[in-house]
This record gives C-alpha cells, structure tokens and sequence, in this order.
C-alpha cells in the first residue's frame, strides 16, 4: 500500500479486523478508521479520543460480510427493494486505494486528512448486476474534526442502469430515550415496518420508544440529532441524497440480530443520508455524487453550527 500520497493518512497497526485499514489523523487529533473491506469507516473519534461511531460487540470483524457498526456503504441497492443480497454487495467487498487519485474539485484538501478509494465491479458482481461502474469514495476529516464523505459513481457501460444508495451511518448514543432528531418533522415517510406505506411526521421533533424503519422522502440537506444525556448533538448535512433514513430495531429485534448485542439498541441510532424512494439513473459516461459530512459538537454550540448552510 503506498503511503504518504494521501494527507494524515497511515496504515492501521490497531484495527482488529482481517482486511486492512487505514487511519487519518487531523492536525487537532480526530481520527478515522477506514476499513478497506466494504470502505467502511470502522471508527471516529474525536480530539478528545471519544468514539462517536458504534460499533457492536458482537461485530464480526473479518469478511465476506460488512462489520456491524461504523458507515457501511449500501450500494447499487438500499434494503431489499430489488434482487441482490439486503443493501446491495458493495459493503461486502473489498475496496482498492485508488492510485489514480482524480482531484476532487469542490473540496479544499490543504488542511484535511483524506483517503481516496475505489470499487469497481468484479466477474462475480457483473453476473447479479450486470452493469460496469467505478464507485470513487473519497473520505476525509476536517481540521476541526468534522467527517466527511464523497461518493462519485461513473456509468462505464455502454447502457443506462439506476441504482439506490445509503451511507448507513451507525451513531453513538448515550441511550436512545434521551435521543431527539430535529428537521424530519411534519415530513413524509415510507414505514418498512408496514409495506412502505406512506405516513406523514407529526410536528414534533422525533424521539424513540419503539422500533423504527423509515425513509424520510425529499428531507432537508442539514439536520440534528441530539444527545440530551451526553450534551452532544451531531450535524448531519448532506448532498446528492433526497431522503434521510431512521432505524433502531428496538428490543425484540435486537435479540434477532445476531452480530448485534441484546440491549445495544440503547447505544445507537442509525441516520442515514440516502436515494432510497426512487433510484438514480446514469446515463453511459454519466457520473453521479453524493455527500456526507457529519459534525458532533457541543449541544450548547450546535445552533452556530445549523446556521452554516454549505456541505465540504
Ligand atoms: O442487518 P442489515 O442488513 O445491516 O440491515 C439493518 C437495517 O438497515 C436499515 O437501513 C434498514 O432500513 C432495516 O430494514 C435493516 O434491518
């Protein structure tokens, strides 16, 4: 693997796991732990070396299956709403540094720590989903720590193909009753615990005290969960993916679950920035992007952070 061409980036002499990983390092001291297999992000800790990503106790760190926790990437598929295997293979894979290192045009790297990768379609992969793509992801962390996300998805076939996509984003919670998100009120969503069928938000910020499966459709680009208990709260913004996506199976489902801890529903929430109601088409040589940054700051600070439209 070579190094040194990507900024605040070593490999990973820690990571448990039997595929190799990488970890970046911003100057002020927040790290990310990416894994190559599935080009999951594995674990993000702060300045304060708080880990803000959950990851399961019971996680089964080595392949072929995506490691329960972190930001698995659910792609050419999200759920089961189509033929493959639940939220699609790329998270089951592995994943390349990509050598060729395109330039990202929108972000401004000098003061990031990042690490650029690449999935393309293996013989394997071509026979359930016979569509040629290069999946570029490009992750990063902020001086300040904030984590960031860059998917660009090329058609490289010489037909159209669409696709759905999520990064399932797996955050720590101190417990989920004390947990609330704010910006999907009054919103339409698609219940999986219920077909898909279609309900609208009540006005009030969302907070838990049962299972919940739900695409958020056409939700806004910036919003908040807060950690009451903790006095956190993270900003979640994103780009390129009209819907969010809220799950926590809750106790019964829990115990289904088996790289999943019986009572570990307290400790997580998944959100997810998603295509999830209607897929992305790409044209042959169309390319598609889609972006994820999350922040977790002080609850007393977020409001500064609200304010900041931009995503990277
Ligand atoms: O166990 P998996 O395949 O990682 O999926 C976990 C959950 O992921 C969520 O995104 C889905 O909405 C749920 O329906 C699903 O149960």
């Amino acid at each position: 693997m070579s190094m040194g061409r990507y900024a605040g980036m070593t490999t990973d002499p820690d990571f448990s796991g039997a595929a190799q990983a990488v970890l970046l390092r911003s100057p002020r001291g927040a790290t990310a732990r990416v894994s190559l297999h599935g080009g999951q992000v594995v674990s993000w800790r702060n300045d304060r070396d708080e880990e803000l990503l959950f990851t399961s106790s019971k996680a089964i760190l080595k392949p072929p299956k995506a490691m329960r926790g972190g930001i698995p990437i659910c792609f050419p598929q999200f759920g089961n709403c189509g033929t493959l295997e639940r939220h699609g293979f790329a998270r089951n894979r592995m994943w390349a540094l990509d050598e060729e290192h395109q330039p990202f045009n929108h972000t401004d790297n000098s003061s990031r720590a990042f690490v650029d990768l690449i999935l393309k379609p293996s013989e394997e992969d071509l026979k359930c989903w016979p569509h040629c793509f290069e999946f570029r992801l490009r992750i990063s962390l902020s001086k300040d720590g904030d984590l960031s996300l860059v998917s660009r998805i090329r058609n490289v076939n010489g037909k159209p193909f669409s696709f759905s996509f999520a990064y399932h984003t797996y955050l720590s919670v101190s417990d989920i009753s004390e947990v609330r998100i704010e910006g999907l009120e009054t919103l339409d969503y698609l219940d999986n615990l219920s077909q898909r069928e279609r309900h609208t938000e009540q006005g009030d910020a969302i907070t838990f005290e049962s299972e919940v499966d739900r695409v958020y459709v056409s939700s806004p680009n910036v919003i908040a969960v807060l950690d009451h208990e903790k006095k956190r709260t993270f900003v979640i913004r994103k780009d390129g993916l009209p819907d969010t996506v809220v799950w926590n199976p809750w106790e019964k489902k829990s115990k289904m679950i088996a790289d999943f801890g019986d009572e570990e529903y307290k400790q997580t929430l998944c959100v997810d920035a998603a295509a999830a109601e209607r897929p992305i088409t790409l044209r042959p040589g169309e390319e598609w992007t889609g972006k994820l940054e999350v922040s977790a700051v002080p609850s007393t600070n977020c409001s500064d952070h609200l304010d900041q439209p931009g995503i990277m």
